[in-house]
């Protein structure tokens, strides 16, 4: 199987979940191993690329947004040796939590993680299914430099790139499909 094949199991939902919104879904990839396999090996072979570039650090913990970020984050930590670390809505994670609230289409939330899962000057990479307003994603490198670890890269199955989320973004933005 082709990376492209890969990208072409994206399924396309017009109108949800609410009206103009056309939805993208991952989810079928999941379905086939074939396809993650070759998906991690395309996002994996990337890092590498990035890391290599920024000086070659050894990646620490691979950090995924709730929810489709968890099963990338995983995957992806599993595949190159790292911790896999949470970013989760607020009050879902116990114990000590940093917090920061972010916008979202309409008014602000709150993102959380683990107080302590990310060390100081920990080298990490951040994963998610994909970049839109960017909101998710700068709220996760904002809990991830507020541990005082370093963020290497932002990674992502699809940018749509017309709502400009990676300019929001201050470290590095590989995504695997720019529509
Ligand atoms: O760039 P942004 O405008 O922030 O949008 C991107 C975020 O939106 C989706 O998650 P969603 O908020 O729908 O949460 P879910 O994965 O829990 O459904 C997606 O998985 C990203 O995390
Ligand atoms: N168009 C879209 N498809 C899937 N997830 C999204 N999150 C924000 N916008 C999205």
């Amino acid at each position: 199987m082709k990376f492209e094949d890969v990208i072409a199991m994206i399924r396309e939902y017009p109108d949800f979940p609410k009206k103009g919104i056309l939805f993208r879904d991952v989810l079928p990839i999941f379905r086939d191993p074939k396809a993650v396999e070759v998906l991690i090996d395309h996002l994996s072979e990337k890092l590498s690329e990035i890391n290599a570039k920024n000086g070659g650090s050894k990646i620490d913990v691979v950090v995924g947004a709730e929810a489709r970020g968890f099963i990338l984050g995983a995957l992806l930590a599993q595949r190159i040796g790292a911790a896999f670390v949470p970013v989760r809505k607020s009050g879902k994670l116990p114990g000590k939590v940093s917090s920061v609230v972010y916008e979202k289409e309409y008014g602000p939330d709150t993102m959380e993680v683990q107080y302590g899962s990310i060390q100081a000057n920990q080298n990490v990479v951040a994963i998610d299914d994909l970049l839109a307003t960017g909101g998710t994603a700068g709220a996760v490198e904002r809990l991830v430099m507020e541990q005082g670890a370093k963020i290497i890269a932002n990674l992502f199955i699809v940018e749509l790139v017309d709502l400009e989320g990676a300019k929001k973004l201050t470290a590095q933005v590989y995504s695997a499909y720019k529509c």
